[in-house]
């Protein structure tokens, strides 16, 4: 688990890049950088295995995150029912870009955190409740993907990254908890 070790830290000017475009066909480096990803997130959310390697968890990641400013995410969302299905979105975003989302807006409960900034940034942080994602998979077929509410908020805070945006920037200075009225609050 190297990867947790190299984890960059809000300061790496890396995380306020524009990531470049992924090529095709895929390079072995940025397929292996993508199993790697979803490995990391896999294994985070093992509850054992994190606290044995110090891995703090996580449901999505960015290729800038570990010092790669491609634009590659990974999203690893679990599905809390107890039907047989294990994620609600297990998914390699390759530049991806929102073509288009709601109007109403949602935001967690809980607010958000991020594995590259180590303080607690207290306060609701606004984004789309539906989102309709273009991405291209691994053959670069472009994809459509829409998700709404937990997977797209996290899917919102990924793409996020690859823009240089940390989800601090999103809460509102004067009144954290503020939520737009309509909008949706995620627990
Ligand atoms: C919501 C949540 N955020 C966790 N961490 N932060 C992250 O994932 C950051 C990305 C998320 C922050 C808000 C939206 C996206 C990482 N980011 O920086 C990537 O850019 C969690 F770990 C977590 N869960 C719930 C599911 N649980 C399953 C069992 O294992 C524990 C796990 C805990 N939920
Ligand atoms: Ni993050």
């Amino acid at each position: 688990m190297y990867m947790m070790k190299n984890i960059t830290r809000d300061g790496n000017p890396v995380l306020r890049k524009q990531a470049a475009p992924v090529k095709f066909p895929l390079s072995d480096t940025d397929k292996q950088l993508a199993h790697d990803m979803m490995e990391y997130l896999i294994n985070s959310q093992n509850p054992e295995f994190a606290q044995k390697h110090h891995l703090r968890a996580g449901v999505g990641l960015a290729a800038p995150q570990v010092g790669i400013s491609k634009q590659m995410a990974s999203v690893l969302v679990p599905n809390d029912q107890d039907d047989d299905q294990d994620y609600l979105l297990k998914i390699t975003l390759i530049n991806p870009v929102i073509i288009s989302n709601s109007v109403q807006n949602a935001q967690l409960a809980e607010g958000e955190g991020c594995l590259s900034v180590d303080k607690d940034v207290p306060g609701y942080v606004p984004r789309s409740a539906r989102i309709t994602i273009r991405y291209q998979d691994f053959d670069g077929k472009e994809q459509t993907l829409r998700v709404k509410n937990y997977p797209a908020i996290v899917c919102q805070h990924e793409i996020d990254h690859l823009r240089g945006h940390l989800f601090y920037d999103r809460i509102n200075k004067n009144e954290p908890f503020k939520a737009e009225s309509g909008s949706t609050i995620i627990s």
